[in-house]
């Protein structure tokens, strides 16, 4: 079966000094994504994450190779990926309705006034902003702006939704609200997501696979975890799953160590069959134990 998203051998490259080669940033990367699935890439500052995100975006575009969507290769932006930045980009002359029916009638320019409202009305319904539609953003919490942001990327119903550490900014207790908040949203309209961040146990909160990069310049896609959790985890009770430090110690293993030595200690990965592995509980085992890391493809 085709994946949703299909990221095929892409390379970022970019000029090096005079006289000197391109400077590397990833080549030959491959990543994919069943529809529905909330994907999530972690790696060290500066291997490559927001570059794949705008790449997928269409506001950067690969060196090499291609990203397909639903069956088509993208080429540039498009109404049918949606992004949340850290910084949310609101306008500031308009309101909360306002920047939200912008981005509904540049989707739906036919449609009347009363619909843009009403469908953009919803959306900011969904996000908990009812109430604050005729604010500006200078009115507006971070928390709440960044809500504005996710209710205008999710109102024009993207095929997928971009996030590029969408809640890095904000304090603790906002992030886990609004955390919870888009993963509600995105289980109950099955969103087809990708998200960048630091955060390991935002990863582990949010995403069906969690996608490995190893530190760049010439970053690869170690691994892909898949999410032993189940389902229906909640922000508090995931420390309390078995599989929930098992996990949690594979991703910061990756982090600490394995990121930085991943070239020399496996030098024949191949880019096109990366390891999904999914880092369960093991009786009597130390960790990390490789025994616990159930290679499942
Ligand atoms: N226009 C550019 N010219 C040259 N190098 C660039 C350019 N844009 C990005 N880079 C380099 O590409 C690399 C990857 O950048 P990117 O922002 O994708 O990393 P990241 O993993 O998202 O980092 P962070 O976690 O700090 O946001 C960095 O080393 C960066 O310096």
């Amino acid at each position: 079966m085709s994946k949703f998203i299909s990221i095929e051998a892409i390379a970022r490259r970019y000029p090096g000094k005079p006289g000197s080669p391109p400077t590397t940033i990833f080549d030959d990367l491959w990543l994919s994504l069943d529809r529905g699935e909330f994907g999530c890439v972690i790696g060290h500052s500066g291997c490559g994450k927001t570059t794949i995100l705008n790449i997928l975006a269409g506001l950067d575009a690969p060196s090499e190779g291609e990203v397909i969507v639903d069956g088509q290769a993208i080429s540039g932006t498009s109404l049918d990926r949606a992004v949340i930045f850290q910084s949310h980009a609101l306008l500031p002359w308009r309101t909360v309705l306002g920047n939200v029916a912008f981005a509904v009638s540049s989707k739906w320019p036919k449609w009347t006034r009363s619909q843009v409202a009403a469908h953009a009305g919803s959306f900011i319904d969904l996000v908990g902003l009812s109430g604050s539609e005729h604010k500006r953003p200078s009115e507006l919490s971070g928390g709440m702006k960044q809500r504005v942001g996710i209710a205008r990327a999710l109102s024009i119903t993207p095929k997928i939704l971009l996030m590029d550490e969408p809640f890095s900014a904000l304090d603790a207790l906002t992030r886990g609200t609004l955390q919870d908040e888009v993963r509600r949203i995105c289980l109950e309209t099955g969103q087809t997501s990708l998200l960048i961040t630091h955060d390991v146990d935002e990863a582990i909160y949010l995403a069906d696979k969690i996608f490995l990069m190893t530190n760049g310049p010439g970053a690869v896609l170690a691994e892909v975890v898949a999410n032993p959790l189940p389902k229906d985890r909640t922000r508090v009770d995931l420390h309390r799953h078995p599989d929930y430090y098992p996990m949690r110690n594979h991703i910061v293993d990756f982090l600490v160590t394995r990121s930085r030595t991943f070239r020399d200690t496996v030098p024949d990965h191949d880019p096109r069959k990366v390891p999904v592995v999914s880092p369960r509980a093991s009786v009597n085992a130390p960790f990390p134990n490789p025994a616990a890391a159930a290679v499942l493809s």
